[in-house]
């Protein structure tokens, strides 16, 4: 018997590496009062859900009544007179309550997607308010879930809950003040049972929110797993990994069986044990009912409508119970959704921002250092250095020297640990970051395209161009013949990360993009890695022109365009070893010297000046 009890409350065996980070526990009242606010907009409609709430039951205590009329007055007495009466009574009660159940219905699903959507929206939006280090962090799987499902729980919560707890007090109210009513001792002897119920719902309730807990963060392994998997789905092909793959994901979904399991076996629980309660409190019932019958203290009409009454007495009970259940699985989705939103961006605008149009594009990197967040080592020390408006920095390094970690505090994706970076003399950490951003153009080594069309991701740049400055854009980018080829020219859908079209084509959307934004600063990571010699030289004009009267800093470790900078920035490891010219830096004959003699063997004995050129389809 100990071992069936175990059994049935033991929770689901931790058997797969668990994904997904954990949400902190919290208590159901706070999580309530997190998300009543966002009911506010609801509650005029709330309030007359509920008003309907309360008519219900009393058109059923109404009907019940109706029955104990029908017993005693016709029945008994075998009358018809008063039957015709009673069956109108009746029809029309029934027809009252089809039309309050129906708005009441209604009206409940109305609020609760209304409220789901503004909700899940307000989750989206939050996660984009978030810096990009919160991306690098979590798992896209996981938080996806949270948002499609998680987000639904809450309302079952704030919302549903309210109503089904209000509806099923007022029930519990009428009918135990009516069984008072018909025959108190009856109703004493039938009262005991409630707080047995209730007992029992309570001390399920915890053991249910854990098992729903274990459930909500196993149903987000599986949509990391699957996203991750299917996301990579080349690669995975290209390998052979497709079965290891399906057993990944095969353990976690088995994970989630196991969860769903212990969840169900502590749910189904509930209703056989509150069944034999109920069985045993009517057994009682009926023999003590018999009895006050026997004593003509009660009327048959009264005794029969006193048990219909208590049974319908024992459905709110029971569904207040059911529903406690309910509520304490849904909190541990609202943790999860609490977690997401309790998350504060890493960089912020300031609160007074030094106002900021059309920078002039002086920049200044002053003796910044900086580490990633939960590392141990620094990625950038003492960088210092200045990019006069107009002028090119290409900063050259070997892999993991910290290159487009220097690019993501321009963008101010991470703010510096010590030291500033300045636009114009300011602190970047005081311009508005959507001021500061505007004034910023990138072309990365991946391109990254919306899923749109040609003309969607042109003007992502500005949005508020016209078509004619669009194709400008998309002459200076060389990419107008190649847009005009295609089936729908600019209305082209390029599918998702633009993978219909080839990585050159990518890469000069991006330049028209960053063309057509027009922007005094221009951040260039790698722009031709990704590409071959022939579609790197392809795109090397159009960058020249976008380049041009731009303060550009450009990320290069294949050294394209590279040597006719106005200055080279060398890091090795995190730090600033060597800083001039290409020229000056050939003559130091160090690590510049190394890597460019590296990749251009033929140019070891020629002048440098001729480097520029050659150097494009490296
Ligand atoms: N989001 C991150 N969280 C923690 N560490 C990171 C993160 N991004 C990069 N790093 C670490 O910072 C170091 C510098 O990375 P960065 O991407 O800036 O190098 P890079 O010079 O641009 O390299 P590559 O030329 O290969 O692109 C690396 O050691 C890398 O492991």
């Amino acid at each position: 018997m100990p071992s069936l009890v175990n059994w049935l409350f033991r929770p689901a065996e931790a058997d797969t590496e668990g994904l997904v980070e954990a949400a902190p526990v919290m208590r159901v009242r706070e999580v309530f009062q997190r998300f009543w606010p966002d009911a506010r907009p609801f509650r005029g409609w709330l309030a007359l859900s509920l008003v309907l709430v309360l008519l219900a039951p009393m058109l059923e205590t109404a009907g019940i009544w109706l029955f104990k009329v029908l017993i005693d007055n016709v029945l008994t007495p075998r009358d018809f007179d008063a039957f015709p009466m009673i069956a109108a009574a009746y029809a029309a009660i029934t027809v009252a309550s089809g039309v309050i159940d129906f708005s009441q219905q209604y009206l409940t699903v109305w609020i609760g997607e209304n409220f789901l959507h503004r909700l899940r929206t307000k989750v989206f939006a939050h996660l984009h308010t978030l810096s990009v280090g919160f991306f690098d962090r979590r798992r896209i799987g996981d938080t996806l879930s949270r948002l499609t499902g998680d987000v639904g729980a809450i309302e079952s919560l704030v919302l549903s809950g309210v109503t089904q707890t209000t509806s099923s007090l007022i029930k519990i109210v009428l009918f135990t003040g009516v069984l008072v009513y018909l025959n108190w001792q009856l109703a004493l002897v039938s009262l005991v049972a409630v707080p047995i119920f209730w007992l029992i719902a309570r001390s399920f309730a915890r053991r249910i929110k854990d098992a729903s807990r274990e459930e909500r963060g196993r149903t987000g392994s599986i949509a990391t797993v699957a996203e991750e998997s299917l996301g990579n789905a080349a690669l995975i092909q290209a390998y052979g990994r497709e079965q290891a793959e399906v057993d990944r994901f095969s353990r976690q979904s088995r994970g989630n069986v196991l969860a769903a399991l212990a969840s169900a076996r502590v749910g189904a629980l509930f209703s056989p044990l509150v069944d034999v309660l109920e069985v045993l409190g009517v057994m009682a019932i009926v023999g003590v009912g018999i009895w006050e019958l026997a004593q003509n203290r009660i009327t048959l009409g009264g005794l029969l409508a006193f048990l219909v009454y208590l049974s319908q007495l024992y459905t709110p009970v029971r569904s207040l119970g059911q529903l406690t259940n309910t509520i304490f699985g849904a909190s541990a989705s609202a943790e999860r959704i609490i977690n997401l939103l309790d998350e504060r961006p890493l960089v912020r605008s300031p609160e007074h921002p030094t106002p900021l149009g059309r920078a002039r594009g002086g920049l200044q990197v002053d003796e910044v250092r900086f580490r990633y967040p939960g590392t141990t080592a620094d990625v950038l020390r003492d960088i210092s250095f200045t990019a006069l408006p107009g002028q090119t920095t290409a900063v050259v390094g070997a892999s993991g020297a910290g290159k487009s970690t220097l690019t993501k505090l321009l963008l101010r994706f991470y703010d510096p640990d010590h030291g500033a970076i300045r636009l114009d003399g300011h602190d970047l950490r005081e311009y508005e970051l959507d001021r500061l951003r505007a004034n910023i153009a990138i072309v990365l080594q991946e391109t990254l395209l919306l899923d749109g069309t040609i003309a969607d991701n042109i003007l992502a740049g500005r949005p508020d161009a016209t078509e004619q400055q669009m194709i400008e854009a998309a002459r200076a980018a060389d990419a107008h013949e190649f847009v005009q080829a295609l089936p729908e020219g600019y209305r082209t859908r390029v599918g998702q990360r633009g993978r219909l079209l080839s990585g050159g084509q990518r890469q000069r959307i991006a330049i028209a993009r960053a063309m057509i934004r027009d922007a005094p600063i221009l951040l260039l990571d790698e722009p031709t890695t990704s590409l071959d010699a022939e579609a790197s030289r392809r795109v090397l004009a159009p960058l020249r022109r976008l380049m041009s009267g731009r303060t550009t800093i450009v990320i290069s470790h294949n050294l394209m365009t590279v040597a006719d900078a106005h200055q080279i920035i060398y890091l090795d490891n995190g730090a600033i070893t060597e800083a001039g010219t290409h020229a000056q830096l050939l003559t130091n004959n160090d690590g510049y010297a190394h890597l460019y003699h590296l990749h251009h063997p033929a140019d070891r004995h020629q002048p440098p000046a001729s480097a520029g050129a050659d150097s494009q389809g490296a």
